[in-house]
């Protein structure tokens, strides 16, 4: 098992490179959007089964199922000690942390390449009300589980910032598809994707989908998790859950466009959830269901054999506020950026939240 990476060193700040200038305004590169469906691959099984037109099919999941009443370990409501809590020095900041070029991230030709709309940038006083919890909880048992659970990540000031920004700043989509099997898949959350794998093909020689740049806030994000994960990732697929309804059904990123052993790296914001991870020989096994309830602010990177062995999900409840997840991924090959933007964005309409509620917007892009 892998130890978290060491505390932030002075080699961080030596590779820190300014981004004055980097970022100028938006033009966007547009796409056609007129594509066959998406080939059902990849992600076919993530979400359950509705009808796209007509009453629900009989396989969708039911509320207030047995797993769902069952008592859920409330590690995410720990109160914190000042031990546990230092206060944050300028490393624990984005402060002494502009954005710096990764090798895992290859620079896009402009910070705003290929959005759809304008994404505004962050205010200056969300980057500077961002303050992290960079001391993770271990968490190698049961077997084959490999996770660093982070308890808020994010301070609560800057999550509601943040939160507030991410709803209001992103292009969203509620991606509909067909699986190979013929059966119509309606995916029940808000998704959205930036971001290209890691092999040098340029972004705007994408067959099908052209790559999307990591907008400001997300990279940045994505440099701090990089430096306390000790991991690099290239993807950033933003979830949002309007209510309780919305979900993600059991499934492992484990896909081999992601490598052996990924890291994946998930981040809420906004309203609790549960989130449930089990094994995948559980039947035989008999491993329990391993639960949280994820607060605002908090993170769970699994790692190792995590995404070979178990299976995570985030179950629908008779209530729930929303709730945003950002998770940080690193693809290896060209079909990651195929397959994410496909799941993700796909060819249905895009949603904008306006007003206190998500408004479709038409196909945009
Ligand atoms: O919302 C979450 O916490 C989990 C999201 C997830 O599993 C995924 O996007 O693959
Ligand atoms: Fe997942």
């Amino acid at each position: 098992m892998k130890p978290p990476a060491a505390s932030p060193t002075a080699t961080s700040t030596k590779r820190q490179t300014s981004l004055a200038g980097f970022f100028t305004p938006a033009g966007s590169a547009k796409k056609s959007r007129t594509e066959a469906a998406p080939r059902p691959v990849g992600r076919d099984d993530d979400d359950e089964p509705v009808a796209i037109a007509g009453p629900s099919s009989g396989t969708k999941r039911k509320l207030g199922s047995a797993e769902d009443s069952a008592v859920v370990r409330n590690i995410g409501v720990e109160e914190e000690t000042p031990e546990e809590r230092p206060s944050p020095t300028d490393e624990d900041t984005f402060i002494n942390y502009p954005p710096r070029t990764h090798p895992s991230y290859r620079l896009p030709p402009r910070p705003d390449y290929n959005h759809p709309i304008p994404i505004m940038p962050p205010p200056p006083s969300l980057i500077s009300s961002l303050r992290f919890n960079t001391s993770p909880r271990i968490i190698t048992s049961p077997a084959d589980l490999d996770l660093l659970y982070f308890n808020r990540f994010i301070d609560p000031s800057g999550a509601r910032q943040l939160t507030k920004y991410l709803l209001e700043a992103m292009p969203w989509y509620r991606v509909n598809y067909r699986t190979r099997m013929g059966q119509d898949i309606k995916t029940p959350r808000y998704t959205t994707v930036f971001g290209k794998d890691a092999t040098p093909l340029p972004w705007d020689q994408y067959p099908k989908w052209s790559p999307r740049a990591i907008p400001e806030i997300l990279l940045r994000l994505m440099q701090k998790v990089e430096q306390v994960t000790g991991e690099t990732y290239n993807f950033s697929l933003v979830n949002y859950y309007s209510s309780g309804t919305d979900s993600i059904s059991y499934h492992s990123d484990s896909e081999r466009f992601l490598g052996p052993n990924p890291c994946i790296a998930s981040i809420s914001l906004g309203a609790p959830r549960d989130f449930f991870l089990r094994h995948t020989e559980h039947k035989t096994n008999g491993l329990p269901v391993q639960k949280f309830n994820l607060h605002d602010g908090d993170m769970v990177v699994m790692r190792g054999k995590t995404q070979h062995k178990w299976e995570h999900s985030i179950p629908k409840r008779a209530k729930a506020e929303g709730r945003i997840n950002i998770t940080f991924r690193k693809g290896v090959v060209q079909y990651a950026t195929e397959n994410y933007l496909t799941y993700n964005v796909g060819t249905g309409p895009m949603f904008r939240w306006e007003g206190g509620k998500m408004v479709e917007k038409g196909y945009v892009g």
